[in-house]
Formats: structure tokens, sequence, C-alpha cells
């Protein structure tokens, strides 16, 4: 009689714990307290904010949308996404470094345009401070940065994060999206913090965890709206590419930019225009002992991915981690199979805040 039961009730699902229904996150306490990110409001000088803006708007007029295959089929991701790295100010890293990209070598990724690299600054000392106030995990990078001293020299503290490369998306009216997922560890290594600054439209950035295996009769995942409004700072902190996926999901209305100058360089009595669009820049350290040189190859000759086990995190002492073929996602949907779990020791990865290795 299953036409008498309570529409939401476990049992007329058949199976599970009772679910709750999403939840939005509107204040930077509501955030902290319910996912493994912080959120930062009114982070940048509003001037700096909307000069930046404008930068990337004017910039993102070369960014291309990323194609893979999937199964048997080629699909196209539903925005616009770019790369960047730092000035190589230290060691060479990404002179030498061949960059990939969903399994296809790229071209050399350009510089962070300049007031990427002023905003930097100030995010890097966000960052720093935050994670000083939370507990590290084990396998997260154990020592300071090469250099701290260029990039943040009013800092009393010692550096734990710097942002040496940054990917950016552009999202232009209701529908442009990305779907869920979490970001690739191949470079920023385990328990990674990601800073995501957004600008212009305000949009929603949803999270929802992934619930291990042996919990699923348990608990049930939730889901989480936060909206993140032009000039604020999202830190996807340790755990969270562990934990969580997240995207930006399409949405029904949204409501228009108004910079508060007009873009650079117009005439005097121009007003500034509107914009549905919104920009993210996703600030990551790429780790020394991650370095792209170090990443293992397939039998297709191609850089693996490194991603987490999400599902069965909790079977051993420290989260276990995969390195797998991608070049399926660009050879006509085929790869090789291969799979191994990252040995941080055999692999000769470190130094980790845990002091292993
Ligand atoms: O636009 C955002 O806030 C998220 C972007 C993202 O998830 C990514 O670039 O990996
Ligand atoms: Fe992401």
């Amino acid at each position: 009689m299953s036409l008498l039961r309570p529409p939401n009730s476990a049992e007329s699902k058949g199976q599970g714990p009772p679910k709750s229904p999403p939840l939005t996150l509107t204040t930077p306490a509501m955030v902290a307290k319910n996912t493994p990110c912080t959120m930062h409001l009114s982070i940048l000088p509003p001037e700096l904010a909307t000069r930046l803006f404008y930068t990337m708007i004017e910039e993102s007029g070369t960014w291309q949308r990323n194609k893979w295959w999937l199964f048997d089929r080629v699909v196209e991701s539903p925005h616009r996404t770019s790369f960047y790295v730092r000035q190589a100010d230290d060691d060479g890293m990404h002179q030498a470094a061949q960059y990939w990209y969903n399994g296809r070598p790229t071209d050399p990724p350009k510089q962070f345009p300049a007031a990427m690299a002023e905003a930097c600054e100030y995010i890097e000392r966000v960052v720093n401070a935050e994670m000083r106030k939370r507990s590290r995990f084990a396998l997260e990078w154990g020592e300071e940065p090469a250099d701290p001293a260029s990039d943040a020299k009013d800092m009393t503290e010692p550096v734990i994060w710097r942002a040496n490369v940054a990917a950016s998306n552009r999202y232009e009216g209701t529908q442009e999206s990305v779907g869920f997922h979490t970001d690739q560890l191949t470079n920023i290594g385990p328990y990674a913090t990601i800073a995501s600054l957004s600008l212009g439209t305000a949009r929603v950035f949803r999270l929802r965890e992934v619930i291990p295996t042996d919990e699923r009769d348990k608990r049930s995942a939730r889901t989480y709206n936060i909206p993140l409004s032009h000039n604020s700072l999202c830190i996807m902190h340790a755990s969270c590419q562990e934990t969580f996926k997240h995207c930006i999901p399409p949405q029904r209305t949204i409501d228009p930019f108004h910079p508060s100058f007009p873009p650079p360089g117009s005439s005097p009595d121009t007003s500034a225009p509107a914009f549905n669009s919104r920009i993210n820049i996703t600030f990551r350290f790429y780790r020394p002992d991650f370095h792209p040189s170090t990443t293992p190859k397939c039998k297709c000759d191609v850089p693996c991915i490194l991603r987490p086990d999400m599902k069965n995190r909790y079977t051993g002492v420290e989260t276990k981690y995969w390195w797998t073929c991608y070049a399926g996602a660009q050879n006509d949907g085929k790869g090789c199979n291969f799979w191994k779990v990252m040995d941080v020791k055999a692999e000769g990865r470190g130094p980790f805040a845990g002091g292993i290795a």
C-alpha cells in the first residue's frame, strides 16, 4: 500500500536514512559550521575588485570551453576557463613544467595579470591566517614554500600556503555552470587548500558530502547552497576535496552586477554597464613535491591524475589516493585502465605537516 505512505518517509523510498532538505548558508558563521569551507566578504579593496573584474572580462575573450570524452561522446564544459601561473620568481618551477589538462598537453600558461597578482597578496594573507587557526592533516605540505618573503613582506607568522597558479572561470547568464566534481589533486597534493575569489554577478556555490560506503545506512548527504557575492572569497580547506563535491548549478534567475565605475579608458561621461557575468579565480598552491615532472605516467604515456578514494576513505589510517589513467578523456574515450595506489614513501613525497616520510 505504498500510496498511503507519507511521501518522504524512508520506507516510501525503500531504503536509507532520512534525508535533510538543502540548506542555504548565507553567513560566514553558517558556512564554517556546516562545511569544510570558510567565506570571507569584501576581501579586496573595492576599487581593486572592480578593476580585476574588468581585467578578467577582457582576458576571457580568449578562454576556451574544455572538451573531453565521456564514455562514447565528446562533452563540452558549459562555461569558459583558463589557467595562469604566477611570475616564476623562485625555483623555475613553471618554466620547466609541461602542463597537461584533461589528458592533453596545453600551451604554456599565461602569467598573472597585474591586478590578479595584486589581489593574490591580499588573498595569501587571509588564507595563511585561516590555516594557522586550523589543525593540520598529516599529509598537508609541511614546509614553508620557497622564498615567501617576495610576496608577503609584512607577514609576521610563517607562510604555509602560497598561490603559485590560478584557474579562472567565466559564467555568462543563468545557464552557464559546472557540474559536481572534486578538483584533481595531481599537483596540489592531498588535503589541498584552494582559495576561490568571486567577482561580478552572484551565483550559488553548491556542496555535497560523499558519504563513505560503510556509513551509508546511518546518514545521508545534505546539499549546501552558498551564494557567493562580488568580492567574496570562499576557501575550500584541507579535506574538502576528500569529502565533498562542489558545483555551480544553473539558476532560474540572477541579479545583474553593476560595477561602481565604468571600464578603464572609457570617456568621463560613460556610465558603468550592467553585467550578467560571474568571474571566478581559484588560487592554488602547486606543491614542490607534486611537481608535474613527478607525476606517474600510465601505459598511454600520459600523466595520471590523483584522486582520493572518497567512498572508502576511513578504511586505513590515512585517506587512500589513486593515480589513474586520464588519457581516455582525449583519446576517443579509450584509456588503458592503469591505476595504482599512491605510496608517499616510495614516491619520495613530502615533507608533510604530520612529519611522515
Ligand atoms: O566557479 C567556482 O566557484 C568553482 C570553480 C571550480 O570548481 C573549479 O574551477 O574547479
Ligand atoms: Fe572545482
